[in-house]
């Protein structure tokens, strides 16, 4: 039975950052700091007081900080029933979205109760997408546990799964209620998968804040130890992707600009099977890095600058070249075709977006997919 809330107050803290994604009726607030997951009862009961809570999250989440959540919403008066699935991009499947949909069926999860995303943006994006469909959509909200899902898929509402066509093809725009992003739930996030985050909190410094990118060349080391510059970092990379999706929800315009890197990227990583061979934002530094020396190839932008992206990219590193993909990929005419099936393709014409520099990238619609071809043959040779 759905018990009442038993205290839903929070007390005011100095240690956090809030920001407001501006969407009308559909506006939330995004919290950034420490000990935010002990803290999700009490929020998260001041929005829906005795609402039954599906937490969706995976094993690796589950062992380090569902005991956390939960605890926080039984005290809150929330009812929370878990949802496992396995950690990984594999997860963002059919098989495992009709899975989740069941669970919460059977957890009774109503309209006016909630699906909380707990953990890294596999999670967000599967449990989000969930919430979409269930009964027609139920409130979700996001707590992100990795670097990435803090600075970008927490944020905006793009949800969803991939198919064997390719990455992200099933989904829908869902945004959250709430999105509690506790930096301290960083400390158990392994290297690897922080610097994959790093990749996206570079790209906002790419896509129009050069001195953005400026400062994280020179405080990176400080941004990875964990000291206020991380916190900084994650606010900066919100605020610039708040500001992109309170313009343009649905991505009929500049939004796209938050895809810099991923129409290579993506199809790397279908290409590598969605496996940890390659993880999203290690396939994101790559096609950053590509779109850069693409738009270097074509005089567009300054050698040099292309230099500098791949050059920070590595110092961090994240890889910047096919090269760097363990395994086999699909030939130049399978990348091609997963290239094809990318989101922002409109009527077989190819957007990519380039940069005239650091900080200055742009939309570029209708891209030769000849000199797409070309570009692909170089970067797939041993350098
Ligand atoms: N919706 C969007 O706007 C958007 C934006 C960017 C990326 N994405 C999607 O996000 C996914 C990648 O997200 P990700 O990099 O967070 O991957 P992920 O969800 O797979 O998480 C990375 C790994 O870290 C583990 N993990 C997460 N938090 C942890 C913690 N605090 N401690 C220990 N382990 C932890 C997870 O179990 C997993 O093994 C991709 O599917 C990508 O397409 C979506
Ligand atoms: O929020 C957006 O818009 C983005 O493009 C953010 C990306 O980092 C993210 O990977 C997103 O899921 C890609 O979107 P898609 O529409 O190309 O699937
Ligand atoms: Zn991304």
């Amino acid at each position: 039975m759905n018990m009442p809330a038993a205290s839903a107050s929070v007390a005011p803290a100095a240690n956090r950052t809030q920001l407001r994604v501006g969407l009308g009726e559909r506006s939330y607030d995004i919290v950034i700091g420490p000990g935010l997951l002990a803290e999700a009862g009490a929020r998260i009961a001041a929005l829906r007081p005795g609402a039954r809570v599906g937490i969706v999250t995976d094993h690796n989440v589950a062992d380090r900080h569902l005991g956390t959540v939960e605890t926080a919403l039984r005290e809150a008066g929330l009812s929370p029933t878990p949802v496992l699935v396995a950690p990984g991009e594999k997860s963002k499947c059919f098989a495992v979205f009709e899975e989740v949909v069941d669970a919460l069926l059977a957890a009774r999860i109503e309209r006016g109760d909630l699906v909380l995303a707990l953990g890294g943006g596999v999670v967000g994006d599967l449990a989000g997408f969930a919430a979409a469909a269930l009964r027609r959509g139920v409130d979700f909200v996001q707590a992100p546990t990795s670097l990435l899902a803090q600075v970008d898929s927490s944020v905006g509402g793009k949800t969803g799964i991939n198919s064997r066509h390719g990455k992200n093809l099933v989904g829908a725009f869902h945004q959250p209620i709430l999105v509690l992003a506790d930096t301290g739930a960083l400390d158990t996030l392994p290297l690897r998968e922080f610097r994959s985050g790093y990749a996206e909190v570079a790209k906002y410094g790419l896509i129009d804040n050069a001195p953005f990118f400026a400062w994280l060349e020179r405080k990176w080391q400080a941004v990875f130890g964990g000291g206020p510059e991380r916190i900084e970092a994650i606010a900066t990379s919100c605020a610039s992707k708040a500001a992109v999706v309170s313009r343009d929800e649905k991505e009929t315009g500049d939004r796209a600009l938050l895809n810099l890197g991923h129409t290579f990227g993506h199809a790397l990583e279908a290409g590598a099977g969605f496996s940890q061979r390659l993880l999203h934002g290690e396939a994101v530094a790559i096609g950053m890095a590509q779109a850069f020396r693409f738009s270097a190839a074509q005089g567009l932008c300054a050698q040099g600058d292309a230099a500098r992206v791949e050059a920070h990219l590595r110092s961090v590193g994240l890889p910047t070249r096919i090269a760097d993909i363990p395994g086999a990929l699909p030939d130049t005419d399978g990348l091609m075709a997963l290239i094809g099936q990318d989101k922002k393709v409109s009527r077989g014409a190819l957007t990519f977006i380039l940069a005239r520099g650091i900080g200055q990238s742009y939309i570029a619609r209708d891209v030769d997919p000849s000199q797409i071809r070309a570009f692909l043959e170089v970067e797939r040779q041993p350098s």
